[in-house]
């Protein structure tokens, strides 16, 4: 195999194949690089059968960017497809699927996504008579998780309980798995939790996946919790042939239960251990870099390294002073189009540190017609619809689900009412039954007959759906389920703005289906992988195509990189966050963060503010970021370009020293061209329409325009590409 591309450390750690193995090193190192080639290796030149291999990722799209590498790398695709690439997760489920059942679980378990287990905490707080307000749901679920990352289960959360409400959570927790159990479903950390279970309880099971997986690769191994780490422990205590790698200056997810003693005691786990650093960054400029390793030395707690690179200079880094959040968005848009000239945009991401701020970013590329993608799939998955249509596909492979029983019970409505439901709930909790089978003793629960046909019908239609699943695509279960619940007749005969919008949402799930189903052939376990391939598309994960501006969270952007990285809202307050500004150990753990964002940038950093922004509701004025403090000035763009919304911006005026050139498609009132109400204009995406009304001044002038064919939109005049017709 040719090694000839790697440094002499890389080398050293690809060709280390045996014993324990540590990879430290900071970002851009090529850590990932190693791994994807340490597998190549191992196939190519130590003639590793490949099932014997394991390569465990942070997140989906990593371990799918890593299986495309090693396709690559390998000749044979067949090989390539034995070897487990997965995140911690759907590794769990796929040891679970095979053996769950010596834990008391269905083999066809359902996955629970947050939503699901809120409103389980939710009608465990009504049973038990407690206020939601007073006893916050995201409270309690964060308890559970942090137990189950410990390895804590209910009854030892209980005996080692102090005070009032540890114990009454406790109470809560075992309620919370009871009901789990019952309806063979599990969370998130129930994945990893009963996967160690398992492997205590039967040991041949273990020594079973101990064979198996030989060779274990581990990335970003600083973000593993307790949980993580004992399972890796677990599969690889037989042949010792571990190879983890990480940067102590990346552990973002302490939040989560990540412990970075993990990483940082990996010798003591393994006194054999080889360590090797590499110290030689691929990915960014001098200038990056510099800037990066300026903010993390600023950390006390951490040991300082070397990182350098071969791409000296740079462009300066740049910055934006906005007066406003939505001012910021404009102005990020007025960059990406610049930009554009010369990157494409998916060479483009812009990072935030909450979910909430991405909207100021989505409305400007919105009403600018740039083509963004937001990672963190939850929103669209969290949608009515979408939800429904899951919940009967999950129904469909586990009937015993409650959660989505309850949710299709009576959509489209059918006429079963609460007090049905309420009926079967209880009996099935009496008598231990999921209300699937409850409903097949009605008559004794005093059910009204009208109802009793109609739950038959609607089991009758599940068992007929599930008979049809074993040998349809998902893309045409989905249709066949639209189509025999009549849930697409009543939208199409509402005939709302809403109910549109709600078709075109199933649409798009079908681009979903249809991407799942061309890489899988149709079998007994199709439904049951893709419903675990969805429950797993978690926060770091995109569903859309792969073009267009990325939006995400710094979290989520651990482990890639881009050409150009915007990084938006540095505000004392926003980043760091106003809940850890008095924690020390809180704060270098945002540090670390903002290490993470600026290091995912190989060519060119945009750091913006806003003066002031709305949070919930109300108008905050917040100071400069200390992040942004700590970097060098000499790094810095000397124009800090200040952005007034209220003054009206001409566009080709100079602004902090630099010209904005734009696209010559772009004709606005400010190039020369005038629009009023009425006039008929041509969009390059949308084709002709007429303006119907003009709101704002400036860059926030906003046009709304009637399209023929695709309706009315609103756009931002001084980037909407229009022309205007005579
Ligand atoms: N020896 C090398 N020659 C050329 N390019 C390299 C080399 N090693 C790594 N790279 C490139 O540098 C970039 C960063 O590598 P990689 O993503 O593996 O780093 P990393 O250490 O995993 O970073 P992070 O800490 O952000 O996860 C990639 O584009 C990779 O292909
Ligand atoms: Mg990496």
């Amino acid at each position: 195999m040719d090694l000839s591309l790697m440094n002499k450390e890389q080398k050293e750690a690809i060709q280390h194949t045996e014993g324990p193995l540590l990879i430290m090193a900071g970002a851009g190192s090529g850590k990932t690089r190693v791994l994807t080639h340490r597998i190549a290796y191992l196939l190519a030149e130590k003639g590793v059968p490949p099932y014997n291999v394991l390569a465990i990722t942070f997140t989906n799209k990593a371990a799918r960017e890593m299986k495309d590498r090693v396709h690559a790398l390998i000749p044979n695709a067949d090989d390539a497809h034995k070897i487990w690439i997965s995140t911690f997760h759907s590794m769990c489920v796929r040891i679970l699927r095979r053996d769950i059942s010596h834990l008391g679980y269905e083999n066809s378990f359902s996955i629970l996504d947050p939503t699901d287990q809120n409103s389980v905490v939710k009608s465990i707080l009504k049973n038990r008579n407690l206020d939601t307000k007073q006893h916050h749901p995201r409270k309690i679920l964060s308890y559970i998780s942090d137990k189950k990352n410990q390895l804590i289960d209910p009854a030892e959360a209980m005996s080692e309980s102090v005070g009032f409400s540890d114990g009454l959570y406790s109470e809560i927790y075992k309620d919370y798995q009871e009901i789990l159990y019952r309806n063979s479903s599990l969370d998130f950390d129930d994945l990893i939790m009963l996967t160690i279970e398992l492997f205590k309880k039967e040991p041949q099971v273990l020594e079973y996946y101990q064979n198996r997986f030989q060779y274990i690769h581990v990335d970003e191994y600083q973000d593993t919790n307790q949980a993580q780490y004992e399972l890796v422990s677990l599969l690889s205590q037989k042949y010792r042939n571990i190879c983890v790698v990480g940067d102590s200056d990346q552990s973002i997810y302490k939040f989560r239960g990540a412990n970075i003693e993990n990483i940082l005691n990996f010798e003591d786990d393994y006194p054999d251990a080889k360590v090797i650093f590499l110290e030689q960054n691929y990915r960014s400029t001098k200038t990056i870099l510099d800037a990066a390793n300026a903010v993390i030395g600023n950390n006390t707690s951490r040991k300082p390294k070397d990182l350098r690179t071969v791409r000296q200079g740079g462009k300066k880094i740049k910055t934006i002073l906005a007066d406003s959040e939505r001012a910021e968005g404009q102005e990020i848009l007025r960059h990406v189009m610049d930009l554009s000239s010369k990157y494409s945009y998916s060479d483009m991401a812009v990072l935030y540190r909450a979910n909430s701020q991405s909207r100021a970013v989505e409305d400007a590329f919105v009403k600018g017609s740039v083509p963004y993608k937001m990672i963190g799939g939850m929103k669209f998955y969290s949608r009515m619809e979408i939800k429904d249509l899951m919940s009967y596909l999950k129904v469909i492979q586990n009937p015993h689900d409650d959660i989505s029983f309850e949710r299709i019970i009576n959509t489209p409505k059918r006429g079963i009412g609460l007090k049905t439901v309420e009926k079967l709930l209880n009996y099935g909790s009496v008598n231990e039954l999921s209300m699937y089978d409850a409903i097949k003793e009605a008559d004794f629960i005093g059910i009204p007959k009208g109802a009793i046909v109609t739950l038959m019908k609607l089991e009758d239609m599940i068992e007929n759906l599930r008979k049809k699943s074993k040998f349809l695509s998902v893309t045409e279960l989905v249709d066949e389920v639209l189509e025999d619940t009549g849930y697409i007749s009543v939208l199409e005969k509402e005939d709302t703005l809403e109910s549109r919008s709600r078709i075109e949402n199933l649409e798009e799930f079908k681009t979903v289906t249809r991407e799942f189903d061309n890489d899988n052939d149709v079998s007994d376990e199709l439904l049951f992988n893709f419903l675990s391939d969805m429950a797993l598309v978690s926060d770091q994960d995109s569903v859309e195509a792969d073009s267009g501006v990325t939006l995400m969270t710094m979290h989520a952007s651990k482990g890639l990189e881009f050409k150009v990285i915007f990084v938006v809202g540095l505000e004392e307050g926003i980043f760091p966050s106003q809940r850890v500004m008095f924690d020390e150990d809180e704060l270098e753990e945002e540090r670390r963060l903002m290490y993470v964002a600026l290091t995912r940038a190989e060519d060119q950093l945009i750091l913006s503010r806003a003066d002031s922004r709305m949070i919930y509701g109300k108008i905050e004025s917040n100071v400069e970021s200390r992040f942004l403090k700590e970097i060098p000035t000499e790094l810095i763009d000397g124009g800090v370009v200040e952005i007034d919304s209220k003054k009206a911006q001409n566009p080709f005026a100079k602004r902090g020293g630099r010209t904005h050139r734009r696209t010559p498609t772009v004709l606005t009132d400010n190039s020369g061209v005038t629009f009023k109400v009425g006039d008929k204009v041509a969009h390059k995406k949308f084709g002709d329409g007429i303006i119907s009304n003009i709101k704002g001044e400036g860059d926030s002038k906003e046009l709304d325009i009637i399209f023929t064919k695709e309706g009315p939109k609103r756009l931002l005049a001084n980037f909407a590409p229009l022309e205007k017709k005579e």
